[in-house]
């Protein structure tokens, strides 16, 4: 996957601090899932991730499965990247915060970023929330303030986490570990399944054994800053009511315009 233009790198900074590596649920690390990698026949030097983004039960992981093996590539799902606190969280009931889903954030892009290394791919097709624009901001490698007005002690973890790593270069992403690259080494393309709340309610009703709770479903809509909507560049919307099949074609169609497939 190539890209033609760099994105613009952002001044601010933030994440939050990273859980320690024993914090990550470590049968849901990164690697299991992964996909056989074959490098797309592409003409540049750039790599990109392509992430699918929505609210819980649009889904992601399905379509994701689906476009990185029409698209030969590695697949990440960030359900599986979670901390372990988060998981706990979320299966009693309760909405994470900006500075619940900081770190998560920052482990995603990392896993994303060091699966292309390893794997020598063109690209990685990475399921994750991502709900707000400062979200995908950060899964671009920018440097952005998470703070959702929890109050002053929130907004503090989310500020000193930002502080720039020894050795970082001032136009370098935040880090659980020192060494994001920059956004533009790996520029990231967001496809989003949007639907109505009815068809996302009947999805969720009728999967068993998963974490997330149906009644959880609004404060997910209340809080998406839908993509297409936001002023976003490299955004591709498909409709959540399409088969799978369809809604690859569509975020293929839709990402042609930035990569070369
Ligand atoms: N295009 C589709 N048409 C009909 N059903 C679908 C489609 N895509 C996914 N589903 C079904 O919807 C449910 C949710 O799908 P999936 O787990 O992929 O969503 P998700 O966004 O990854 O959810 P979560 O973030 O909560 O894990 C599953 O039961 C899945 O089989
Ligand atoms: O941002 C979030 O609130 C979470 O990431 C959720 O969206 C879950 O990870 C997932 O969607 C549930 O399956």
């Amino acid at each position: 996957m190539a890209a033609p233009e760099d994105p613009e790198v952002t001044a601010d900074v933030s994440s939050a601090p990273a859980p320690a590596a024993e914090d990550f649920a470590k049968d849901r690390v990164a690697g299991e899932r992964l996909t056989d990698p074959v490098s797309l026949n592409v003409h540049a030097a750039e790599v990109s991730p392509c992430m699918i983004v929505g609210v819980s039960g649009s889904g992601k992981s399905t379509l994701g499965q689906a476009l990185a093996a029409s698209l030969s590539l590695p697949f990440l799902d960030g359900d599986d990247l979670h901390p372990l606190s988060n998981i706990e969280k979320m299966s009693r009931g309760e909405p994470l915060t900006d500075a619940d889903r900081a770190p998560w954030l920052v482990h995603i892009r990392e896993e994303g970023s060091s699966t292309v290394r390893e794997k020598q791919t063109a690209g990685v097709v990475v399921a994750c929330s991502a709900l707000k624009r400062r979200y995908r901001d950060v899964l671009r490698g920018e440097r952005v303030g998470l703070d959702d007005n929890k109050g002053q002690e929130e907004s503090e973890v989310v500020r000193r986490a930002g502080e720039t790593e020894p050795g970082a270069g001032g136009s370098e992403g935040p880090t659980a570990s020192g060494h994001l690259e920059r956004p533009s080494d790996l520029r990231t393309f967001f496809v989003h399944p949007h639907g109505t709340r009815d068809v996302l309610l009947s999805r969720m009703e009728s999967r068993k054994g998963h974490f997330f709770k149906a009644a959880m479903l609004d404060t997910q809509l209340a809080t998406l800053e839908v993509p297409a909507l936001s002023g976003e560049d490299g955004i591709v919307q498909v409709d959540l009511e399409h088969d799978t099949q369809r809604q690859v074609e569509e975020a293929r169609a839709g990402l042609s315009k930035w990569i070369i497939m």
